[in-house]
């Protein structure tokens, strides 16, 4: 797979200009910034206007707390039907719909209060609008969600991602509350004080939310027909009733293993942040700071979050989403536990700084798969889901984690008579990090699109910009052996007398060489070897040409061979580029070998025998062969030597699959100690380490790659 919407070679300002220029896009932005910076407004000032309707303070908190409660309970009661909604009918009308109706009931809070109804009758009407509001946006957010992804090109989908999550909860909050603050401040100094009742910041930002509602209403009827176009055939989507539909959405969601893992990393996730905030409070007071210092955790987290979803693309570059998602989930968890053994404050904001960025990182991650991955049929019915769970997990993990904090919090529990005090908020914070670490693996297991790449290695490649890459899938039932060492080695001469003796027995045999092999090889060949008339290439080209004849020799020879079951010898191969390219011309030997695993798609040998020899006793064997020194035979002592010790390099990381032997010895020996270790393969081909079949839809990879010949792929999306 390639990385879902990954921003390629591209800096992340370029990505995103570069998606701001998708007409239907950058409308769609620019309206749900406006409507985002109003329902952030909408939020505060609601709750404000609620709680100003009444006296007392008893009142006043549960008029702010009931009108909180409120938004969150539509999604229990109504949530699982309103993804059906979002894949059923026309999205872009459903998002019309539903934004002129929060358009009316927005605007029905503070029309109220200006009939001069009493502060209970509004205040109880604000709570039924609210949760009127909520319903629905439970149905426009899977439809807009579900739309973008057919408005951009899938490999854009990560920066139109990030553009929103960013507007969302990074700018449009920050400015709604200073705006809010601002608006108040003006009010009262403009009336000294005397505000009348429809001039009240809370009501005229009530006002903004709704009007900014019809505002999206009306661009998304008319200046964003592509919602429509991208949609599955109506037929289609209404031809099953609508309890089938919701049914079926489960299904999939059970039955598919990325969504599965999605949908556990982020409730993993969201129980995680959950318990973080329910227990910040009581978690500041154990450090012995006060209320300046839950402030500041917050803000930590919010900074992280905005780390995470700014750069995160950026320093991971091009690594597997699926696997990014997962280990975002494990870099919050285990922040949470750095945050359960902080003895310092310091120690703690660097710890709530990762929380934010690997629960940042995750979200886009989450979101941009889910976009990306599934199909539009069933896509609002997943995003339904998860929005609806989230809520949920993070209410539950919130109201529970506070509770039991409260009720052991002032308590510390001293173990034995060691001395040792343990806080009860940091025993829940190290479980949610545990929790969440399992969580982030069952997910990363779920969903690896890169089964057997070690994991580390991969990450360490991607932010270097060469991500590691799973071994193209095949099943190899023969045997590969390849010869290598130094110029007059022997090579030639064991190759042939193995081919005889395995023919001897009947065996099927394939005698190859590199380059050369194939007509495309042939001319390769000439190119890099021939001295006369042509210009020598350079060593960047002539790595590259050694590495085309590899790719099609691989294609066209070996491949098929091993896959019907022939033993296939051959007379050189990617340990050739290695010692002459990366050590003769002293190329990054990296480099190459990332060339040479693209070229073969990760296929490596069963057994490479080195036949090792000083160069001046190998150069003086092909001298007496009196053909003339090809380009390379003609290359300085050093770089045969350099050559040489490469070879024996590469043998010595990698014992199991080499038999190196003196090529000074007879060839009759030599002959005999390969023909020995070769039938030991034949005799117990279990004991052959080449591709295994894959074992389920997902195992499309050669488990047994060293770290060392797994080399960086550039995934294209
Ligand atoms: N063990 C050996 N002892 C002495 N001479 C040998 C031995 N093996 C091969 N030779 C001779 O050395 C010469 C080079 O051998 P061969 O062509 O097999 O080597 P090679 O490694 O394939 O060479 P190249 O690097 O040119 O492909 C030949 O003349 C061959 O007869
Ligand atoms: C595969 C491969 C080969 N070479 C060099 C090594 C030799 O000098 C020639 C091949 O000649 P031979 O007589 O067939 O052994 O090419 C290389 O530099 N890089 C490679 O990848």
């Amino acid at each position: 797979m390639s990385p879902a919407g990954g921003q390629g070679d591209r800096s992340g300002a370029a990505a995103i200009r570069s998606v701001l220029r998708i007409r239907p896009f950058r409308r769609l932005w620019i309206v749900l910034g406006a409507a985002s910076f109003g329902d952030w407004l909408g939020l505060l000032a609601t709750s404000v206007f609620a709680a100003a309707q009444v006296s007392g303070s008893t009142a006043k908190g549960a008029a702010f707390g009931s009108l909180i409660a409120v938004r969150l309970l539509p999604a229990l009661v109504l949530g699982p039907l309103a993804g059906v909604f979002a894949d059923r009918f026309d999205r872009r009308w459903t998002m019309v719909i539903c934004d002129l109706l929060r358009f009316l009931l927005f605007a029905s809070i503070p029309l109220l209060a200006l009939t001069g109804a009493s502060g209970g009758v509004v205040v109880s009407w604000a709570a039924i609008a609210t949760f009127l509001i909520e319903t629905i946006t439970l149905m426009w957010i899977p439809a807009k969600e579900a739309a973008v992804p057919n408005l951009i090109p899938r490999a854009r989908l990560e920066s139109a991602n990030q553009l929103t999550l960013i507007t969302t909860y990074g700018l449009t909050p920050v400015l709604a509350a200073l705006s809010l603050s601002v608006l108040d401040r003006s009010v009262r100094g403009l009336t000294g004080g005397e505000v009348p009742s429809w001039a009240e910041p809370a009501q005229l930002a009530l006002w903004f939310n709704s009007f900014s509602r019809l505002a999206t209403a009306l661009v998304v009827a008319f200046g964003i027909k592509e919602i429509s176009q991208g949609q599955t055939d109506e037929r289609e989507r209404t031809e099953q009733s609508m309890m089938h539909q919701f049914s079926e959405g489960w299904k999939f969601i059970r039955q598919t293993p990325l969504v599965r893992g999605l949908v556990l990393g982020i409730f993993g996730a969201f129980a995680g942040g959950g318990i973080v905030i329910g227990t910040a409070k009581f978690f500041a007071a154990s450090l012995g700071a006060g209320d300046a210092a839950f402030y500041l955790l917050f803000g930590a987290i919010f900074i992280g979050l905005a780390v995470g979803i700014g750069l995160g693309p950026m320093i991971v570059r091009e690594m597997s989403r699926r696997r990014w998602f997962g280990m975002s989930i494990v870099l919050a968890s285990a922040s949470v536990l750095v945050l359960a053994f902080a003895i310092h404050l310091s120690m703690a904001i660097v710890g709530a700084i990762l929380v934010g960025a690997g629960a940042g990182m995750a979200f886009l991650a989450g979101t941009t798969l889910l976009g990306g991955e599934v199909a539009d049929e069933v896509r609002g019915r997943v995003f339904a889901v998860v929005q609806i769970g989230t809520r949920l997990v993070l209410i539950l993990a919130i109201a529970l984690s506070s509770l039991l904090v409260g009720v052991g919090g002032s308590r510390k529990l001293t173990i034995a008579d060691l001395g040792v005090s343990v806080s009860s908020t940091r025993l829940l914070l190290l479980a949610a990090g545990a929790a969440g670490i399992f969580a982030g693996i069952s997910a990363f297991g779920q969903m690896d699109d890169k089964k057997g790449v070690p994991v580390l290695a991969d990450l360490w490649g991607s932010i270097r910009g060469r991500p590691l890459m799973p071994a193209e899938p095949f099943v190899s039932s023969g045997l590969f052996v390849v010869f290598e060492g130094g110029e007059g080695a022997g090579k030639s001469t064991q190759l042939a007398a193995l081919a005889e003796r395995l023919r001897g027995e009947s065996r099927d045999v394939v005698v190859t060489r590199e380059p050369g092999a194939t007509a495309v090889g042939e001319r390769i060949r000439s190119l890099v070897l021939d001295t006369a008339g042509a210009e020598a290439p350079s060593p960047r080209a002539e790595a590259l040409l050694y590495a085309a004849d590899r790719a099609h020799h691989v294609a066209t020879v070996v491949r098929p061979a091993l896959i019907r079951g022939a033993v296939v010898i051959s007379d050189r191969y990617v340990d050739s580029s290695l010692a002459y390219q990366g050590a003769g011309r002293t190329l990054p030997v990296q480099e190459v070998s990332w060339l040479s695993s693209w070229a073969t798609g990760g296929l490596k040998p069963d057994l490479v025998v080195l036949l090792d020899v000083d160069p001046h006793t190998g150069l003086s064997r092909v001298e007496s062969r009196n053909e003339g020194a090809d380009r390379l035979e003609a290359e300085s002592l050093a770089f045969h030597e350099r050559v040489r010790y490469a070879f024996l390099d590469l043998a010595a990381a990698d014992p199991k699959r080499y038999l190196v032997l003196d090529a000074s010895r007879p060839a009759e020996e030599i002959a005999e100690a390969v023909a020995r270790r070769v039938e030991e393969f034949l005799v117990d081909p279990g004991g052959i380490v080449h591709p295994r079949p894959a074992h389920g839809p997902d195992t499309t990879v050669q488990p047994e790659l060293s770290d060392a010949e797994l080399v960086g792929l550039e995934h294209r999306t």
